[in-house]
């Protein structure tokens, strides 16, 4: 479709302002639907076992909420000191039924999944540079050092509560056996893994293309030998992982024997446990003497997936009194190119368009798809996620034609089926300069090379302006920015610039042992530097240790991980009975 044409298919004569989805926070008498439907129209009033259970809907949409649920009354006041494992309890309650999962239930899941985290706080806000009033959410303290943790601690909790439900008083093939089928660029997949490992009733198969995740990234995955864990290294890229996986759930014949699950952030439960740490880190940081009352809160979030920043959207359109959300995008940068230009397009045919050509900063255009970057997590083509974020935009620009809210729904749902099939079959789409607009109202967009990610990495471990704040890793008192982190840094300073006063919290997606190549290459000529002071025990000798992973080789195709799904399931399901 071109930007020019109408989105919903209709004529929308004269455009009214879309009204605000976000309901009063203070109306108590609305009670949410606690329902989902696909972004593509196929399902409605799913519940929420099923939209987590199943992944992925039918038609291949996203299941979202019917409704986003409002805060309640006094939510600030009741909400501001409870610890994360209570502020998750209260915002996951609006979104699950307790008839679905009784609160003492939900409570025990909660609290057993932020257990294994290594801060008190599950979450901590560390301030980096008090007088720019930057703060960085470090939400790497979880068993595999990456924010992905915080859902996938709570995911792998929550498959097991269904199935024990679920399997109860059944034996053999009989018992409702979950396979689990992931894509990774390296962090989904060892925070699966540890979600997952041993449980029962599960096998997860985790796919991550071979020789483009960091060396510890690669063995924190491989050396988990439980035999319900499998990996599979995929001759190719991220992408081709990932579209491997979605053939996987559209294919008849698999999902007739198979029940197949999902732990990529395409699973809604990922999304949703991510909400809580946007309003922790609010607390956190207007409980601060630093905060200042009448300057306002921006997130800023390293994006790949579009499934963390995605959260930060549903806790804004909750009601989370955030400034806007800066998606902060590496070299591939099909994000930060639509916010530019209202087109979401596979390839840039001359650098970025924004930029007009070849990219100031010498970056190639990346014609043969995807560039490996230094943070190799973002490198990816197409987010998942933004789908969802299409869904809202869809829907808003459908309620200005004044109709009911059945209808527009309905035809937002139409409306990302074609802009799929069109991503599909042309590589790329445009929108409506009155959708570019309402996604500019709540997103702004930045793009940074590796080598502006070099220059912050080195910056922020020698700058005095870090006011003395470590990780515990820098020996200059500095603080040691894992390479994906840095890119919201970077992209920080750029929205500070424009915006002084503005509290922002940075988003720090990993922790920098994880990264080793890029931190090396920032810091090897700062004096006193050397990366074992950034190693954390864990991940001491895990290089040495015994490993097991497929090979799945070009041309094996989606049909060649099918068979070993296929197999390895059975050899298990053979071995535990
Ligand atoms: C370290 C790290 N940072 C950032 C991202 C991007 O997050 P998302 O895919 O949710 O946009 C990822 C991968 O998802 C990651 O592993
Ligand atoms: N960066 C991710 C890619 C998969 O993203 P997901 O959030 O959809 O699981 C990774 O580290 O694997």
């Amino acid at each position: 479709m071109s930007d020019s044409a109408n989105p919903v298919g209709l004529a929308v004569p004269t455009r009214k302002p879309a009204p605000a989805v976000v309901e009063d926070p203070k109306d108590t008498t609305h009670t949410p639907s606690q329902r989902y439907l696909s972004t593509r129209g196929g399902s409605y009033g799913l519940s929420f076992e099923e939209v987590v259970l199943k992944g992925l809907a039918s038609d291949g949409g996203l299941f979202i909420p019917e409704e986003v649920p409002s805060l309640p009354r006094d939510w600030e006041s009741k909400w501001q000191n409870l610890s994360f494992s209570d502020l998750a309890l209260e915002i996951l309650s609006l979104y699950i039924s307790p008839s679905e999962i009784p609160p003492t239930d939900l409570k025990e899941i909660i609290t057993g999944s932020y257990s294994t985290f290594r801060a008190p706080e599950t979450t901590p806000l560390v301030t980096l540079n008090e007088k720019d009033n930057l703060y960085l959410l470090e939400l790497f303290h979880g068993p595999t050092f990456a924010f992905k943790d915080v859902a996938l601690q709570f995911l792998g909790n929550l498959f097991e509560y269904f199935l024990v439900r679920r399997n109860k008083g059944k034996a053999g093939r009989d018992r409702h056996h979950l396979t689990v089928v992931g894509a990774t660029s390296g962090d989904t997949g060892s925070a699966a893994i540890y979600g997952l490992r041993g449980k029962k009733d599960i096998s997860v198969f985790i796919l991550h293309p071979q020789g483009r995740v960091s060396p510890i990234q690669e063995a924190q995955m491989t050396t988990v030998l439980d035999a319900n864990v499998h990996n599979l290294a995929v001759e190719g890229t991220f992408d081709d992982c990932q579209d491997m996986v979605k053939a996987l759930f559209a294919d008849p014949k698999i999902n007739k024997t198979h029940k197949l699950g999902a732990v990529n952030s395409i699973n809604w439960a990922r999304i949703l446990a991510q909400t809580t740490y946007y309003f922790h880190a609010y607390f956190t940081l207007t409980k601060s003497p630093a905060y200042k009352a009448d300057h306002k809160v921006r997130f800023v979030v390293p994006t790949g997936n579009f499934g963390d920043i995605l959260a930060g959207y549903f806790a804004k359109r909750m009601g989370l009194p955030s400034d806007k959300l800066v998606v902060a995008t590496n070299e591939n940068d099909i994000l930060d190119r639509f916010w530019k230009t209202g087109h979401y397009e596979k390839k840039a045919v001359h650098g970025t368009a924004a930029e007009g050509g070849i990219p100031a900063d010498g970056a190639k255009a990346h014609e043969d798809g995807v560039k490996e970057t230094l943070s190799p997590a973002m490198d990816i083509l197409v987010s998942s996620n933004f789908e969802r974020l299409l869904w809202f935009l869809a829907y808003e620009y459908a309620a200005g034609a004044g109709m009911d809210d059945e209808w527009n729904k309905k035809q937002a749902g139409q409306e990302v089926d074609a802009w799929l099939r069109e991503l599909k079959s042309k590589g790329g789409f445009g929108v409506h300069p009155d959708i570019l607009a309402s996604a500019k109202k709540d997103f702004e967009s930045e793009r940074i090379s590796d080598i502006q990610t070099l220059e912050t990495i080195k910056q922020f471990y020698s700058s005095p302006s870090t006011n003395g704040v470590t990780n515990g890793n820098a020996s200059k008192g500095g603080y040691i920015l894992d390479p994906h982190s840095a890119i919201g840094v970077a992209a920080s300073l750029r929205s500070i610039q424009r915006n002084p006063g503005v509290h922002h919290i940075s988003l720090a997606t990993a922790h920098p042992a994880k990264f080793a190549n890029a931190v090396d290459l920032a810091l090897k000529d700062e004096e006193g530097f050397s990366f074992n002071t950034v190693l954390p025990k864990e991940f001491v000798g895990l290089a040495q240790k015994e490993k097991r992973v497929t090979l799945v080789p070009k041309g094996a195709g989606w049909e060649g991980v099918r068979k070993i799904v296929e197999d390895e399931v059975e050899a298990e399901l053979k071995g535990s009975r």
